[in-house]
């Protein structure tokens, strides 16, 4: 009960091994700190924490107007509720250098196992949209050592990602990768790349974890987990994906109830109150109550006696 069971300085050390290990990890997006339960218990290795999905929960666009506050509140959030590791998109590192220090301490006393910083000019935009551009490498490679000065814990997990492929094709991805790389990032995610082997090229060339985003109405296709793994992909995220399931779902269901003038037929749709108390380890609570409960009892009766 009240989660998580680990330190985050257990959970980093994990994921760092987990990433060792040679297998693809799968991290899906957790929409708020409930769904980062469904994840944990739905057996993944990792959560997400996208700023599309905190921008959007806030009615934004993901144009670079939330905060760093507002989102590492929301990930310390998700971070709490869940043994996995959660990473977190730190967006452009809300500034430049010395922001990015900022960001990376504030990140880690938030919780999270991991953190991507990306390249792209401020104010930022969707990866996936056409129109955005890049910083100039020198820019690009202080946001990433500043960030891994900035940690106190050597295992939280510094990911560089660059937006530079959709601008200027592969070959400048690759190479400014490996700027990165060797500037300190321990992984990287090459952004709106459109091919598998374009992720194969890229994770040949790099030692360290390459990330492929398998977001919806993307510029990839929705490549199987396997075909990842195979092409030498060592984490992928789905950082929009159940916000998505879930707003399709309330879309459907208001016009349900507008029609139909009550849900009864929306109910078997539903996670049920029981699968709900489940996941919220509702049982635990109560014992706990029923613990204080006892104990102040007989604490009671020992002051009236004596
Ligand atoms: C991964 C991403 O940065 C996010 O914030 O989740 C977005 C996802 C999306 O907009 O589909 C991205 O820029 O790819
Ligand atoms: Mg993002």
């Amino acid at each position: 009960m009240l989660y998580s069971t680990l330190t985050p300085a257990a959970k980093r050390a994990a994921f760092r091994e987990r990433l060792g290990s040679g297998e693809l990890l799968q991290l899906p997006g957790a929409f708020n700190p409930l769904s980062a339960r469904l994840i944990e218990a739905k057996g993944f290795d990792g959560v997400y924490v996208s700023g599309a999905v905190v921008a959007a929960d806030l009615g934004l666009p993901d144009v670079g107007l939330t905060t760093l506050s507002e989102v590492a509140g929301r990930a310390g959030q998700v971070a709490r509720m869940t043994d996995l590791p959660t990473l977190v998109d730190a967006d452009t590192g809300f500034g430049e250098a010395m922001n990015v220090a900022r960001t990376v301490q504030t990140m880690e006393d938030a919780g999270v196992a991991g953190l991507h910083v990306e390249d792209q000019v401020n104010p930022k935009r969707c990866g996936h949209l056409d129109g955005k551009q890049v910083v100039d490498e020198a820019t690009a490679l202080q946001r990433i050592r500043a960030a891994v000065t900035a940690r106190r814990d050597e295992n939280l997990l510094i990911m560089a990602r660059t937006d530079i492929r959709a601008g200027a094709g592969l070959d400048a991805a690759v190479e400014r990768a490996q700027a990165l790389v060797d500037a300190g990032a321990d992984a990287v995610f090459p952004e709106a790349m459109q091919h598998l082997d374009e992720f194969e090229v890229m994770a040949d060339a790099l030692d360290v974890p390459v990330l492929a985003n398998m977001t919806e109405f993307g510029k990839s296709e929705l490549f199987t987990a396997a075909r990842l793994r195979d092409a030498g992909v060592a984490m992928v995220i789905y950082p929009v994906s159940l916000l998505r399931l879930a707003m399709g779902a309330a879309d459907r269901a208001l016009d349900t109830l507008r029609a139909e003038g009550s849900l009864t037929s929306q109910v078997e749709h539903m996670q049920t109150r029981a699968e709900l108390y489940e996941l919220l380890d509702y049982p635990a609570y109560n014992t706990f109550d029923t613990g204080v409960y006892d104990f102040s009892l007989v604490d009671h009766h020992r002051h009236r006696t004596t």
